[in-house]
């Protein structure tokens, strides 16, 4: 088993906007010294469900010198709403939180998403530093300086686009995280593998059962390609003006099947239903070949992840699919693929495309 780490690096046109992922395992190590001489004081957010995990990186820094603060927030996508936001706010305002102090975020991507939502709107901005501990977190949401909490229409309507200071991706946490959550991060790994990096895909294939076992070299390299992916896409574009855009292959309808279902579905068993849909959409049009749309078929199979949803629920992801960031005027506009590791934009004016299409994955 590998004993480096590994550091990817996001870069960017402001010096914001450069900064290292770092890959390993036992990284708690490193966070004192990411955070600097400057900071002084450090808010640790991290759900009820991890307060071993926040209470031991709490009392790491206080060991190395810092001051800390807690907010313990509600549990995953009950943590992304603006009450919780206004609750941090509030711990940040009682202790007199300045510029030259940062917050560390410590769980999944719902922590790290309304963290780093407050992180950029406190003062307009204090430096964050993402810890997830999920295997989503690690491969996607810690990444790329994307935030966002919910609102009653929707997922992720308000947030901002604010880059993390650093990403410290310990691998040791894995190993208490659930099967399901573990298989719901796979997701957004395969995202990446149909949208930029078919080794993925291969590796996958040829290694059901090492995907599975957190302490796998095959899952730390598939981790750390997914990165790279992500890494990649948005250090060219970070606004999403454009390339950016297809790291949201299968989230159109997937973000509408979590808000038709309240959450109660994670979020990349969602995106993967959402996949097997933009799949059937560009077959449909003819820009994805039989054996590349089946291909979405077996691999999240072979994963475990739903590949159907309800019939009778149409018009509410229709409804749901509305509001989805890249949709333009009256215009719906899905990521789909022109083969494997070649995403492009599909504008659909006409929704009888999307409902024939929607047939094939209905249940
Ligand atoms: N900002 C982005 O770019 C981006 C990218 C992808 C997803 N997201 C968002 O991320 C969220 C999904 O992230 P998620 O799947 O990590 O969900 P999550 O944050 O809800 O975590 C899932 C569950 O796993 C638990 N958990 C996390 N780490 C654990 C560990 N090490 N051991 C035991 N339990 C652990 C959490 O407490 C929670 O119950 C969604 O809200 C999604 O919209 C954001
Ligand atoms: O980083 C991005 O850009 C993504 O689209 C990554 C997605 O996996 C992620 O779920 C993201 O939060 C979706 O963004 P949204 O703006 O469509 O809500
Ligand atoms: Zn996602």
């Amino acid at each position: 088993m590998s004993s480096e780490n590994t550091v990817i690096k996001v870069t960017g046109s402001a010096p914001t906007e450069n900064y290292d992922v770092v890959v390993g395992r036992g990284l708690l190590a490193n966070l004192p010294e990411l955070l600097g001489e400057r900071v002084k004081r450090v808010l640790v957010i991290h759900p009820r469900a991890l307060r071993l995990t926040g209470d031991t990186v709490r009392d790491d820094l206080e060991a190395s010198g810092f001051t800390t603060l807690t907010a313990e927030i509600p549990d995953a996508e009950e943590g992304k709403h603006i009450q919780v936001a206004a609750f941090c706010w509030q711990v940040l305002g009682q202790n007199d939180f300045t510029r030259s102090d940062a917050i560390v975020a410590v769980g999944g991507g719902a922590v790290t998403d309304v963290a780093g939502f407050v992180a950029a709107t406190w003062l307009r901005g204090v430096r964050v530093i993402n810890m997830p501990t999920s295997l989503l977190g690690m491969v996607d949401a810690a990444v790329g300086g994307k935030n966002g909490i919910n609102t009653a229409e929707g997922k992720n309507l308000v947030g901002t686009f604010y880059p993390p200071a650093g990403v410290l991706v310990d691998l040791d946490t894995l190993d208490t995280l659930p099967p399901n959550e573990l298989i719901s991060g796979m997701a957004e790994v395969v995202k990446c593998g149909f949208i930029a990096d078919p080794a993925i895909l291969d590796l996958i294939e040829a290694n059901p059962e090492a995907i599975k076992d957190t302490r796998s070299e095959v899952l730390r390299e598939l981790i750390e390609r997914a990165i790279t992916v992500k890494a990649t896409v948005v250090s060219q574009d970070l606004h999403e003006s454009g390339l950016r855009e297809t790291l949201n292959y299968g989230h159109t309808l997937g973000h509408a099947i979590e808000l038709v279902e309240r959450y109660s579905w994670r979020h990349g068993a969602a995106v993967s239903v959402g996949m097997m849909f933009a799949a059937e959409l560009a077959r449909s049009v003819g820009r994805l070949s039989d054996a590349d749309a089946d291909r979405h078929r077996s691999i999240l199979e072979q994963l475990g992840l739903p590949l159907t949803y309800r019939k009778d629920r149409w018009q509410a992801l229709l409804d749901g699919m509305r509001r989805d960031k890249k949709t333009r005027g009256d215009l719906l506009r899905f990521v789909v693929l022109d083969g494997i590791g070649k995403p492009g934009i599909l504008d659909v004016p006409d929704t009888s495309l999307l409902f024939a299409a929607y047939q094939e994955i209905a249940s």
